[in-house]
């Protein structure tokens, strides 16, 4: 284990035992030889990972691939069947939210408990009370039991105490989709803050726009197993090529929902031909605009705004934003209208649908994201090629000359 490294696995496996029956369990714990009265199933095989310091790292993988097995073992709430798994650092995981609190004791005593479990002193963790209430901003229900909270409570809770103890490696699983908007992105400065200190980040997303905006590689699960490890583009690039390619059944994570639109409004989406009329009916070969008009209520630091284009079978023709263009958009409140051109579209006849969102910088939360909203046409009355786009080409052949000896 080199000096940089913060978590060793090791020829690492997880096997659950299946019992059929809840009464084949009671009978295995009480057999004396251990009869077998269950199935294995191996949830992880053979993991091999080293991390460093400073790293964030993006997990993916389909559901069920083993992601939250991984963490919970990396957090150390749930054991290795086999292998070894070191550790260097504090710890802070937003897994399951709340799972660590005790229901019947209150926030304030559960973020008490918590600090001292994650190795504080008690006059340490009441220490850090203040700056705890601050950052979870739930008010009086810090001295409420934590069975009365709303699972926006929860997060708030669970994510000040998980920052506020000062942890080496913080690992967040989608913990954050369930918090208002403006919770999360106080999260995501946070989780940023965290990333320039150099503490290290294992985050996990079934977006890979988040997880290629936050993290440096990724490392992707497949049945148990790591498969790919690596920059994060290409691996978030090829696990979606994969997905897309349908080996998998559909069981693609729904989109993460919009956080309310507390920041921003898309208001209106258009199309415009080259003469600045307003259709979605072009020719081949035209260019185009899509005008986007929307609404910003709070000023948003480093604000992202992106369009991608779909065909009929669903494929992602392009996606484009503002970030990756390093076109900046304007951060004070206002009304504006943002627009996209494109120059001599080469999309093959048929009819495309769009997407049209805004993030906040990190690409982590939605400030409004409008899925399929608008769709429009590419029309020519000529068959001149075949399949999605018609690249610029031509042809050349050359007769070979054979040489007689
Ligand atoms: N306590 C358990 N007992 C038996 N099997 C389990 C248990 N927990 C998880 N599994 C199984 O282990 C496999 C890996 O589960 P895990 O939750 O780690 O996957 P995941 O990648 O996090 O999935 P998702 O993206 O859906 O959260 C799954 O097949 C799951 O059904």
């Amino acid at each position: 284990m080199s000096s940089d490294t913060i978590i060793d696995i090791l020829g690492m496996d997880k096997m659950y035992r299946i019992f059929d029956r809840p009464i084949d369990r009671l009978k295995y714990i009480l057999s004396r030889n251990k009869t077998k009265y269950y199935k294995e199933f191996w949830a992880l095989r053979a993991i091999n990972l080293a991390i460093n310091k400073g790293e964030s790292i993006g997990l993916i993988g389909k559901n069920g691939s083993g992601k939250s097995t991984l963490l919970q073992i990396i957090a150390g709430t749930l054991s290795p069947s086999a292998g070894n798994v070191r550790i260097s650092g504090r710890i802070a995981a937003l897994l399951e939210l709340g799972s660590g609190f005790n229901p019947e004791f209150t926030g304030r005593e559960n973020a008490i408990i918590n600090g001292t479990i994650m190795g504080l002193t008690i006059e340490e963790a009441k220490q850090r009370m203040p700056q705890i209430e601050d950052f979870a901003e739930i008010g009086e229900f810090i001295d409420q039991p934590v069975k009365t909270y709303s699972s926006g409570m929860f997060v708030r809770l669970a994510f000040a105490c998980a920052v506020h103890v000062d942890p080496d490696i913080l690992i967040v699983d989608e913990a954050l989709a369930v918090g208002d908007m403006q919770f999360q992105l106080k999260c995501i400065e946070k989780m940023k803050s965290f990333k320039e200190q150099g503490k290290t980040i294992i985050f996990v997303s079934h977006d890979m726009y988040s997880i290629r905006n936050f993290c440096d590689s990724a490392v992707w699960l497949m049945n148990g197993s790591i498969y790919k490890r690596g920059n994060v583009n290409l691996v978030t690039k090829e696990f979606e090529d994969y997905m897309k390619r349908g080996y998998v059944e559909s069981t693609i994570q729904p989109e993460t929902p919009s956080a309310s639109n507390l920041v921003l409004d898309i208001a209106n989406i258009e199309f415009r031909n080259e003469r600045g009329e307003e259709t979605d009916r072009f020719r081949y070969g035209e260019g185009f605009e899509i005008i986007i008009q929307y609404n910003l209520k709070e000023s948003c630091l480093g604000l992202v705004g992106g369009v991608s284009i779909f065909d009929q079978l669903n494929t992602w023709v392009c996606g484009l934003n503002t970030k990756l263009d390093n076109y900046e958009l304007m951060e004070e409140p206002g009304q504006y209208r943002l627009t996209v051109r494109y120059a001599n579209m080469n999309l093959m006849p048929g009819t495309y649908a769009i997407d049209v969102g805004f993030f906040e910088s990190s690409g982590l939360v939605r400030l409004d994201y409008k899925s399929r909203c608008r769709s429009f046409q590419i029309q020519s009355s000529e068959y001149f090629a075949e399949g999605l786009v018609c690249f610029e080409h031509s042809w050349n052949t050359e007769r070979k000359i054979s040489v007689e000896v």
